[in-house]
């Protein structure tokens, strides 16, 4: 999602505040001065509601307020830096918060969570909010900005380009040509910077998996489509059935498929790995004679987000201990009339867009309710109905393998009574397994270690 279109240079700003509201009145004086349609006191009054009700800090000294509203126009963003760093009551162990990075939307917008994500996904990066906080002018903190939402080819962090990395790129092409591939697959957190494109031959498409992800447009450079997951691991291609799942589930890649994957050690800045996958061989047992693997009313990125908040639950665990948790998603309906509640629950009353799994500052909430007893209910749009839910469905004739025990019995059971997927992340094993008609697939092989 493009985002630069929001931001101008005149809402870029140092701030002398110390407190969040004193950084959002002069955040809010220089939007009205471009749209002075716009209530400054209603603005304050609404982003400051918003940030009572959940705050909106994301960690590594970034605070994302928001609000939407009635306005002319789809987005406005203004981004004000402090150099001391601004109170700010939410932030974890008080850190001093040095970049406010304001949103307002109208409120009709449709893609309001997703550029949430965007942003939130991009503020997440260490080196690229340090690259904001330190930069040395303003001029430059918004060429900055402007390039990392996409605005200018990234002139930042580009990844280290060796004479291995190249021929691996180059070979791997060959093969992919060779061997009739419909896509070259890289696993791009093998960089800590950002790489480009192999060049490939014919229809061969790019695609890259990583969990940083940019915006998908295609430029020059550009891969074709780009995937999200998060692998955190030592292993070699740790994430290639969670980034071949999305893609199937998003329509690029296709059961017919055959895929050359190329990766490495995450932040090694060097590939190693040149793997050939035929997607129905390793898929085929989930289709069970069904061509659809997502269930009807799942979106696409729901589905991703969950694999990515199950794997993060599955590398970091809750304050040091292992977590298992359990995932439903879609067919709500029914999977609620399977379900009994085994706590008050947790997201009863909340607006639908606080409680969508879409939403990036309900990743904090997911993980920290992850340690109640029972399931996660999350409808196929992404709002999650519930959390502490006890599944019952029936029992089905099907033997889990040794060591699986009830929590991995319910996902079962519970797939093959409604139509959707149920995701486990296991306390003992830390391994990630998605049901899906009561066949499991597990995305990780062993544990994933950070
Ligand atoms: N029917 C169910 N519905 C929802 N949650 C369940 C259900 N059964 C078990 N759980 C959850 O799973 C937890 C662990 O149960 P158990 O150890 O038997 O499962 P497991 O499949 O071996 O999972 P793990 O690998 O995490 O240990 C329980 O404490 C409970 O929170």
């Amino acid at each position: 999602m493009r985002l630069d279109k929001y931001i101008s240079r005149s809402r870029v700003a140092d701030i002398g505040s110390a407190d969040l509201e004193g950084a959002l009145v002069e955040l809010l004086n220089l939007t009205v001065d471009r749209f002075p349609d716009l209530n400054k006191d209603t603005l304050l009054k609404g982003l400051l509601r918003r940030e009572s009700t959940m705050t909106t800090y994301l960690g590594l000294g970034v605070a994302m307020p928001h609000v939407r509203m009635k306005m002319g126009r789809r987005y406005i963003l203004a981004v004000g830096r402090s150099h001391y760093g601004i109170r700010y009551d939410s932030t974890i162990e008080s850190e001093p918060v040095h970049l406010v990075i304001m949103l307002i939307a109208d409120d009709k917008t449709r893609d309001y969570l997703q550029l949430l994500a965007a942003l939130a996904q991009l503020l997440k990066e260490p080196d690229f909010v340090t690259s904001l906080v330190k930069a040395p002018d303003l001029d430059t903190l918004y060429e900055r900005l402007y390039a990392g939402f996409g605005g200018v080819a990234e002139k930042a962090l580009p990844a280290a380009q060796t004479r291995l990395n190249r021929v691996v790129l180059h070979e791997a092409g060959k093969i992919a040509a060779g061997g009739g591939c419909q896509a070259l697959m890289v696993f791009g957190d093998v960089f800590s910077g950002r790489i480009r494109a192999p060049k490939t031959e014919g229809a061969i498409k790019t695609i890259l998996v990583t969990r940083n992800l940019a915006e998908g447009e295609a430029r020059p450079g550009r891969f074709d489509e780009s995937i999200q997951v998060r692998s955190f691991s030592n292993q070699r291609l740790a994430q290639l059935r969670s980034a071949v799942l999305v893609g199937l589930t998003r329509g690029f890649i296709t059961f017919k498929d055959r895929l050359c994957c190329i990766g490495g050690i995450a932040n090694s800045n060097q590939f190693d790995s040149i793997v050939i996958v035929d997607v129905e061989k390793e898929f085929s047992s989930l289709l069970t004679g069904h061509a659809d693997l997502l269930p009807a009313d799942v979106k696409p990125e729901v589905l991703e987000r969950v694999i990515a908040v199950a794997t993060e639950l599955a590398v970091e665990g809750r304050e040091g201990r292992p977590v298992g948790c359990l995932f439903v998603v879609g067919d709500s309906e029914k999977v609620g009339k399977l379900t009994k509640p085994l706590v008050l629950n947790p997201f009863f009353g909340y607006k639908d867009e606080d409680r969508n799994i879409l939403n990036p500052f309900m990743d904090e909430t997911v993980k920290e309710f992850s340690s109640i007893d029972g399931a996660f209910v999350i409808r196929g749009d992404g709002v999650v109905e519930a959390a502490g839910a006890l599944i019952q469905a029936a029992d089905y004739n099907h033997t889990l393998p040794s060591g699986l025990g009830s929590r991995h019995a319910a996902a079962a059971a519970i797939s093959v009574a409604a139509d959707c997927i149920a995701l486990v992340v296991s306390s003992s094993s830390g391994q990630v397994t998605l049901f899906r008609r009561g066949v499991m697939m597990p995305l990780t092989e062993n544990k994933v270690s950070a």
